[in-house]
């Protein structure tokens, strides 16, 4: 395998007919072979970046390579190494799953005797509804038959923009089953998500946008390891005359008049390390209030500092 990313994005930007900025100036590679997690709020600029590289979307600037594949120079080339699982899910409710799939294949110009509509229906789990009307499919079937649409080429990138939205829980342990097994077969994923515990469970690095700029970029273990702060207030007996501080200290803040914050790390420092600190500082304690923060937190704290 060689060391080439999957996807690498330079300095992509892009501004709407009337004046939206949806990404702001954003680089960063997908390693080969890796579950990518895509993360950020509503309105970010997720859809955009995905729908660029897609070709459905057309950048003000920057540039992109899918497989190795520059977006601008071999268009062609670079959609066919992506199967996108889009958000909406959109079918002409007369044609049948094993239709759509052979149409989606007529649309690449996969010949009759390459196609693999019944190993694709299989996969998904849908061989018994094969012939059976879309409109007849419930939402998770459907979501399913998608997932397979955008496998008809074997595409070495699958991406799924926000696959679990509105989905049960059984459905979504099958859908990410389904990934897992793409990946291990070596298929790269995207995933694009709002659920960070989703990302948790499957993705082995995650990226996050915010306001169309890149914030984050790390091994999911990195940024899992930042959810190991913990943070205190203290309110102490008197007004706070300075802020104490201390190498195991991460952060220290005023946040009211006797009001202390102070977070700092679990591995290197528990709740009496942080009160002794202040009684030696001279203050007393009156109350103590703890919280452990989780990737939902590190999400926040992340999302709020680059607004
Ligand atoms: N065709 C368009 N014309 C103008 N503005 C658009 C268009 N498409 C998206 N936007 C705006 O660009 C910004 C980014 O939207 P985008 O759909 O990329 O975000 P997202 O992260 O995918 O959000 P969501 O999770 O809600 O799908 C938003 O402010 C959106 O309103």
């Amino acid at each position: 395998m060689t060391d080439e990313p999957a996807i690498s994005i330079e300095s992509l930007s892009k501004t709407y007919a009337g004046g939206k900025q949806a990404l702001d100036n954003v680089s960063f590679e997908v390693p080969r072979g890796q579950i990518f997690g895509l993360l950020g709020p509503n309105g970010a600029g997720k859809s955009t970046l995905i729908n660029i590289l897609a070709g459905l979307v057309t950048k003000t600037s920057g540039s992109a390579t899918v497989w190795g594949f520059d977006i601008d120079k071999s268009p062609r080339n670079a959609k066919r190494a992506i199967g996108i699982v889009p958000q909406e899910i959109l079918f002409d409710p007369f044609f049948t799953p094993r239709e759509a799939l052979e149409n989606q294949a007529g649309l690449y110009g996969i010949a009759k005797s390459e196609r693999r509509t019944d190993e694709l229906l299989e996969a998904v789990r849908l061989s018994d509804k094969a012939d059976a009307y879309a409109r007849t499919l419930s939402g998770g079937m459907k979501r399913r038959l998608l997932v397979a649409k955008a496998m008809v080429h074997s595409p070495p990138i699958l991406v799924l923009d926000e696959p679990t939205a509105g989905v049960d829980i059984d459905l979504r342990q099958q859908l990410w089953e389904y990934v897992r097994s793409l990946h291990a077969r070596g298929v790269t994923v995207v995933l694009t998500t709002h659920y960070l515990e989703e990302a948790e469970e499957l993705c082995d690095r995650i990226a996050i946008i915010n306001h169309g700029r890149l914030i984050a970029n790390e091994a999911t273990a990195d940024l899992l390891a930042k959810a190991q702060d913990k943070e205190v207030v203290i309110t102490v007996n008197r007004d706070l005359d300075g802020l104490p501080h201390h190498g195991c200290f991460r952060k220290v803040e005023q946040v009211g008049p006797c009001d202390i914050a102070i977070t700092y790390s679990k591995e290197e420092a528990n709740a009496g390390d942080v009160v002794k600190v202040l009684a030696d500082a001279g203050y007393e304690m009156i109350d103590i209030r703890t919280r452990e923060p989780d990737l939902e937190d590190v999400f926040l704290r992340l999302t709020r500092d680059a607004a």
